[in-house]
This record gives C-alpha cells, structure tokens and sequence, in this order.
C-alpha cells in the first residue's frame, strides 16, 4: 500500500489537511432573510385562495369554483416546491485542495488510478473524439505505472478498437510530449486548434504532424467503414476477435491490451485496454451501467486501480492535474475519510455565448451542487467522477478497507473475457448490491445515492479551469429527449426502493433528501406548470378573471412581491455565475419547454413501465451535427427540423397562448377598459409566454430553413390549439 509512514506524518497532517472547506456566511444570511420575505408572500397568495371571493357571473359557478380549486392545488405544489429549493440554497460550501501538499507527502507513491471512458456508437461518438479523450487522461500528470485507461465499447465496432490501437501508438509521442512541455490541455485536438496559430518549437510541429495523419487514417477508415489491411495485420490480436457474423448486439467478449505497464514493465505510457462486452440479444445488457460493471470486474484481473474515474466518450481532460486534487480529498486523513467519490461539474466545449438550449446549467453547477456538498455531498452524474473502487463495489462506511495485494500472476486473458460475458452476472449481486445500479435511466444518480445511504458522503470541485469539457447537445430535440431519459430517471429513483424520502430517511440528512428531491421531482411538476400556464391563458380568453385586481387590493401585493423577486433574485444569480441576460432568457424558456414537454414525457414513460407496457431504452445523445444545421446553432437559431410528438405539444401550446392573447386583446380594445386591472396579471403572464415562444412561431411560421418546424408539426398544431380555443370560447 501507499501510505508507508502513516505515523510519521501523523502530527504534522493535522494542520496540514490536503484540503479544506470554505463557506459564505454574509450572503448565507442575506439570502436566508430574502427567502423568509418570499415564503411569507407565499403562505399570502395561499391564503388569497381560500378566502378570497370567487368573482364571477352566477352561470359560471361550478366551472369557475373548480378553477380555482386547480388553481390553489397547483399554487400549494409551486409554494412546496418552491421550500424544497431552498435547500441547496441553505448552506452552500466550496472546497480548495493543496496538490502541492499531496505532493510533497505521497510523490509519485499515488494509488492506482483505473479511467473509464465509455462509448456506445461509432456513428454518432466518432472515434476520433473517443480516442481524443483517451489521450487526453492517457496524458493526465500521473505517474504511467500507476494509471490506467480502459475503453468500453459497447458498439462493439472495429473501427473504435482501430482507432483505439493508433492512439496507443500516438501516445508513446504525444504522452512524453505533454509532460515535457507541459502542455494544457491534453486532449491533441483541443491543444492544437488552440495553436492553429503557429507552433513555437519543432517538437510542437512534429506531433502535430503525427497527430494529423492519425486523424487522417482514422477518418478514412471511417468513412467507407474499411480498415486498413496493415492495420489488421498488425493488431491481428485485436481484430481476430470479431466473427465473421459479429454484430453490434450480438457478439463475444473483446479484450485487447493494447499497451502494458504491469509488473516491471517500465513504461511512458499508461497501460491501455480495450473492452467490447459480450452482447446477445436474449440478454439485457443494461446500457452504461452494465458496461461500468464489465469494466469494474475486468480492471481488477488487470490493474485494480484503488481510484476509478469514469468519463463519457466525450469529455476529455482540460486539467491534466485533476486526479490530483481529487486525490487531495479522497487521501485526506480526516474529513477525507468520510468521503466516497468526488464529483467535477459537466463542461461543455461547444456552447455559444447565450447558450440557447440552457446545456450548460449554469445555477445548477455553481450554486445548486455547491449547496447540496453543504448537506452531505453532490450527486453522482456519471461523468468527471471519481470513486473509491470498494465503496462503488459495497463497502460501508466504517468498515475497513481491505487492502489489495497486487497478485503475483497475471491473470489469462481468456479468464478475464470471462468476467464480461452476458451470463457472468446470472444469480449474483452485479446491479443490485455490487457496482453501478441496473434499472434505471439514470444509474449514476440511484448508485450514488445509495452510497450515501451507505453512510458516505461526497463532495464536489469545481475549480476555474475546467477538469473535463464534453460536447452538449446542438439542437432543442436532443436536449429535450436527454432531459426526458434524466426526469424519468430521476422520477424512478424516487419511486424506487433507495428513494430518498423512505429509504433514505434516517441514513441522510434532511437537506440532502430534499436537495435529491429538487431532481427527483422533475417529472410530476409538469402538470402543475401545464395546468397553470393553460388555464391562464384560457381564461383570460373567456374574461375569467383569475388573480386580485391589479394595484387597487392588498392580495396583489404577494403575486407582486413573488414574481418580481423570484425573477430578480434567478436572473441576478444566473448573473454571478458568469451568464448573460439573454442567456438567462433563454433559460427561462428552456425551462418552461421541458417542464411542458421533456418532463410531461418523462412522467408518462414512467407511468407506462409501472404498469408495464414499455421497457426501458437510453437514446444517446449524439455528439456530431451536419454542417448546415452546425452553422444554425452558432449562430444561436433554434433547431427544429424532425416530427416530434414534443414538438407537436410544444406547439399547440404556443399556439394556444398566442390566439388567447390576441383575443383578449381585441376585446380590450374593443369593449371594456376595466378589463385591464382585473385581468391585468393574467395579460403579464400570458404575454411574457407568448414572447418566450418567438423562436417557436419563427421556427412555425417564418423561416424557411431545413431547421423550421416540419409543416405537418405546424399545421396540426394550429388545429388543435383552434379547436381547443374554440371549445372554450363556446363552453
Ligand atoms: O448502452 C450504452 C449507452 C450509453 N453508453 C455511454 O454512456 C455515456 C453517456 O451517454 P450520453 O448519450 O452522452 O448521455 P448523456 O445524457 O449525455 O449522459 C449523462 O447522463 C447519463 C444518465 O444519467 C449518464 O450515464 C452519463 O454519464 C451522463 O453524462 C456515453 O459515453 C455513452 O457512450 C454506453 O456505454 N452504453
Ligand atoms: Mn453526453
């Protein structure tokens, strides 16, 4: 084991922690006092609700009676919703780690350190862009024989293992290379269209060269899907694994190591493994979760790394020192201790300035997951984290750790494959007790919960230079499936057994239950945030009037009060985070399409697989665009362009608002002027919908674009929203 002389550095560690954690008490008490003025308004416009008169003409009674029963149920769930938010508010810290501590106390005597990088589809993940973050953590400043970096290819693709075995020979350059140079980031693509500009030295010019005709074999292989014929010969090993009939869901294990720093191999390069899980379509293979687990049990015949990282096939390494301040945290000998895996934030490469599609979460990951490290640890998302191998495997907090003797023999290959065969998980824990959680969207939220629950906390990093940077999805349908698979995900942990409210209860704190909660809950708000904005809408084009008169009553104060600083205080937060003011518009239309669109879904594929009438499924995001639709979403346009049934919904609602709107203003124009102040919020609300959807009707009525809403998309959702209005027009 690592830490030879524990005891020797006793005394001195104790004022010398590898990291500490700080927190903001002045703005925690601000905010604290801000969020009881809203809570009061809040508990007001409750009150308004059940004792204000229902003003109305006596025909409409019953009607208007159940409106606004709809209305105080949904204002009651808002007001709910509204206190669970606060906990990742309540007490947010932020931790500082000292590398250059760790590195005075371990040197090179760090644990080992096993990466995970998992791709699912050579289309749509390019293998180019996998093995760039290969080589980018292939080069983190580690020592090599201490690392290890394993891809899991769940594409089980020829072309990803050629790709694969190229870069492990770029690497015997590009490593040494980095660590010469000190280069930043280590990701080659990245680091030389930073240096498009010129090369300072004639190594620079070199491995660029290299690098370029890597690239360049690996897209040709790629583009007519033929390998070369050196190629197959020269990594026979490899390729001789695939039959003949082998298919992407039907094929035998592949395991092929391609470079090995085991047992006195002194080696520049990492030990690089490449791993195609046994497939077969009798058998569910449990999409990432099912190829992490393969990937837990085949590291440990290999290298065993105490420390695992697990990163997309996206997200290369921008901070080559990252393993290190992770290190400082998980090495800690005190507070570290408690500490089971440490979570970085999902940054993105290719967001522009306004981040039209809200990708970035900016709140989310400068506040939110801050706050929720307060209340005992941030969530476990999959990506940019990394985790102590026992713990993910089932140790509890408090027991020992057992120390894993490297053995002596080098396990047989053909015994390895066998630990990722489809049956090898039959009549055992894998999923369940062992290793990432199977059933379940999102298996990094329920397996890091459980965790937790465990006893474990965790703890989060967010430092300037990003530690991981991935692509985000470039258009509204992508993004809007992603957050459909993550609200259903986050829904079903919930309604699982490892929910935080039941399971969770007494095992983790009450801020972190309702810090899981602000994620788990994504999916049902849909239908208060459906209800309200429609019937708003609807009634402001009846003249129903559904909120106090406007200046001239007390109860106007509340929705006032609410709306403006809840408004105010989102976008000054959006603000601090480094966004702009358009950025925060477009999140606020974001956030209206998935809570009327992503989240509704989400909520309904969760119902249907209760009931058991659909399985589960992962739609990957993909991560390249074609050239016109690219340019599109540089330019910040929104892309439609497919038949959607979210589409469709989205666009009937928009629609919906928009003929309620004019309407009513035809009649304010027209006939009664009082309209104004009894249906005067009712206009606000209504109005700031409408021009939320402007790309929407653009995209619908004015572009012309292959990116435009698809016409049958439009017209059908002109028809609906028309016959809905005219319905309730006559009703
Ligand atoms: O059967 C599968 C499906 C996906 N993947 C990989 O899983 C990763 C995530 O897939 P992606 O399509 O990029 O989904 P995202 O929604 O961007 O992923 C986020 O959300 C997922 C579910 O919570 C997590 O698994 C991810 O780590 C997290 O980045 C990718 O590297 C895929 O190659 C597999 O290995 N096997
Ligand atoms: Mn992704």
């Amino acid at each position: 084991m690592m830490r030879k002389g524990d005891d020797r550095f006793r005394a001195v560690h104790e004022d010398e922690p590898l990291f500490i954690t700080g927190s903001r008490t002045g703005r925690v008490i601000a905010y604290r006092v801000f969020s009881a003025s809203v809570f009061f308004c809040i508990c007001w416009i409750w009150l308004y609700r059940v004792t204000a008169p229902v003003e109305t003409d006596e025909n409409r009674t019953g009607l208007v009676r159940f409106i606004w029963l709809v209305m105080l149920v949904t204002e009651i769930w808002f007001g709910l919703y509204w206190i669970v938010m606060q906990s990742p508010r309540w007490n947010p810290v932020w931790r500082f780690t000292f590398t250059d501590r760790l590195s005075r106390r371990y040197g090179d005597d760090l644990p080992r350190l096993d990466v995970f990088v998992c791709t699912a589809d050579p289309v749509i993940e390019p293998p180019l862009m996998v093995v760039n973050t290969v080589l980018s953590v292939a080069a983190l400043d580690y020592p090599p024989e201490k690392l290890a970096v394993y891809l899991s290819d769940d594409g089980g693709s020829e072309l990803t293992f050629y790709a694969l075995a190229e870069a492990a020979e770029f690497a015997k350059v590009w490593v040494p290379y980095c660590k010469r140079f000190d280069v930043e980031p280590r990701s080659p693509a990245a680091y030389l269209s930073c240096k498009a500009s010129g090369f300072d030295s004639a190594e620079a010019e070199e491995v660029a060269r290299l690098y370029k005709e890597m690239a360049a074999r690996i897209e040709t292989a790629a583009r007519p899907g033929i390998i070369p014929d050196e190629a197959r010969l020269k990594y026979g090993d490899g390729f001789s694994q695939w039959d003949s009939d082998a298919t992407r869901r039907n094929h035998g294990t592949i395991l092929q190591i391609l470079v090995d720093g085991r047992k006195g191999n002194t080696v520049t390069v990492p030990t690089l493994v490449y791993l195609s899980r046994e497939k077969r379509p009798e058998h569910h293979h449990h999409f990432k979760a099912g190829a992490m687990n393969a990937l837990i049990r085949v590291s440990s015949k290999i290298t065993c790394g105490r420390i695992i990282l697990n990163l997309d096939c996206d997200m290369y390494s921008n901070n080559s020192k990252s393993a290190r301040d992770a290190l400082c945290i998980l090495l800690d000998e005190k507070e570290g201790k408690e500490i089971a895996f440490v979570q970085f934030p999902q940054c993105f490469e290719n967001l522009t300035k306004n981040d039209l599609y809200a990708s970035m979460m900016r709140v989310g990951y400068d506040v939110e997951f801050n706050g929720l490290d307060g209340n005992g640890g941030p969530l476990y998302i999959g990506t940019g984290c990394f985790h102590r191998r026992d713990v993910i495997c089932g140790r509890k907090y408090g027991e020992v750790e057992v120390e894993e003797e490297e053995s002596d023999y080098i396990s047989e290959t053909e015994m390895i494959k066998a630990l990722a065969s489809c049956t090898y998980e039959e009549n055992s824990q894998w999923g369940k007790e062992m290793g990432v959680k199977y059933g379940c969207p999102v298996e990094d939220v329920i397996t890091g919960l459980e965790i937790k629950c465990r006893g474990w906390k965790s703890a989060y990093l967010n430092p300037k230079k990003k530690a991981f940077v991935g692509v985000a999805p470039t258009n509204l349908h992508q993004m809007l499936v992603q957050h459909r698979r993550w609200s259903e995900g986050d829904f079903q942990v919930l309604l699982s057994e490892y929910s935080p409210v039941w399971y969770g209860q007494g095992k983790i704190g009450l801020g972190l239950i309702l810090g899981y909660c602000c994620y788990c809950l994504w999916a049902p708000s849909s239908v208060p945030v459906l209800l309200y904005s429609v019937l708003t809408s609807l009634c402001l084009l009846k003249g129903i009037p559904l909120f106090p008169k406007v200046w001239s009553s007390w109860w106007f104060i509340p929705f006032g009060y609410v709306t403006v600083a809840a408004n105010a205080y989102s976008l000054a937060e959006f603000l601090w985070c480094g966004g702009t003011l358009r950025g925060w518009w477009n999140e606020q239309r974001m956030w209206l399409y998935r809570r009327t669109s992503s989240f509704l879904f989400g909520l309904i594929d969760t119902i249907k697989k209760k009931v058991g009438v659909s399985e589960s499924a992962f739609v990957i995001t993909a991560k390249v665009a074609e050239e016109e639709a690219a340019e599109r979403y540089e330019k910040e346009v929104m892309e439609f362009g497919v038949e959607s049934p979210m589409f469709l919904l989205l666009g009937t609602l928009g629609m919906l608002h928009l003929f309620c709107l004019a309407t009513a203003f035809m009649r304010l124009v027209m006939t009664s002027r009082e309209d104004v102040e009894t249906m005067g919020l009712q206009f606000v609300v209504t109005g700031v919908l409408v021009v939320l959807n402007w790309p929407l009707y653009e995209g619908m009525l004015l572009r012309r674009d292959k990116g435009k809403m698809p016409m049958t998309v439009t017209v059908n959702s002109f028809v609906l929203a028309l016959s809905a209005c005219t319905c309730v027009a006559f009703l």
